[in-house]
């Protein structure tokens, strides 16, 4: 059934049983990949927490998480956007690292903040991303764990929002054309 948000109509586009399937395939592959490496997830919010939880519910190993919030500021020389971490607290240092992200559009936030991750040497940094646009893409990101591909168009729901709006829906809609 089509919804409309604020201004804008969208209609249903993976439902959330589909969701719900795809999340258990990754976290049952994830689990058999990281088995005793007590890996930390790292799950970016806002968008990422419906991911992050459905994720973290499913797996069958140990395993720690952490939410950090990206706070992007225009830096004072023009190098552009400066992205930095509020929240994170624990030490990467020679850890297994799992980010977990909603989505990965143009990449941009990402390719701007993994370097600030490597940084603290984990032992091996992994992405796991529910959602990707490949024809979005412009900031290439090494995406070891995908649920889906999508095509370039606007998402919302299960945590993406349209102006703050729709994070909480069960499945994701796409904008009506
Ligand atoms: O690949 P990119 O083009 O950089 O886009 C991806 C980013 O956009 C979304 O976050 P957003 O900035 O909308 O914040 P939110 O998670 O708080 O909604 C999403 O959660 C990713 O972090
Ligand atoms: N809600 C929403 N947020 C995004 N951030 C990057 N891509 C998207 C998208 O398609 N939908």
């Amino acid at each position: 059934m089509k919804i409309q948000v604020h201004d804008k109509k969208f209609v249903p586009y993976i439902a959330e049983a589909q969701l719900q399937q795809r999340i258990k395939e990754l976290a049952q592959q994830i689990s058999h990949d990281l088995e005793g490496t007590r890996p930390l997830f790292v799950a970016i919010l806002n968008g990422s927490f419906m991911f992050a939880a459905d994720v973290f519910k499913n797996l069958t190993i140990e395993a720690e998480i952490s939410f950090i919030k990206l706070a992007s500021y225009k830096g004072t020389k023009s190098t552009g956007n400066v992205i930095t971490a509020i929240g994170l607290e624990d030490d990467l240092y020679g850890r297994t690292v799992v980010i977990l992200e909603d989505i990965v559009d143009t990449g941009k936030t990402l390719s701007q903040f993994l370097p600030q991750l490597e940084h603290q040497q984990p032992k091996k940094l992994l992405i796991a991303s529910l959602l990707h646009k490949p024809e979005a893409t412009t900031h290439h990101v090494p995406i070891d764990y995908l649920g889906f591909s999508v095509p370039n168009k606007f998402l919302l729901g299960y945590g993406l929002d349209y102006d703050g709006l729709g994070r909480n829906l069960p499945e994701i809609y796409q904008l009506e054309e």
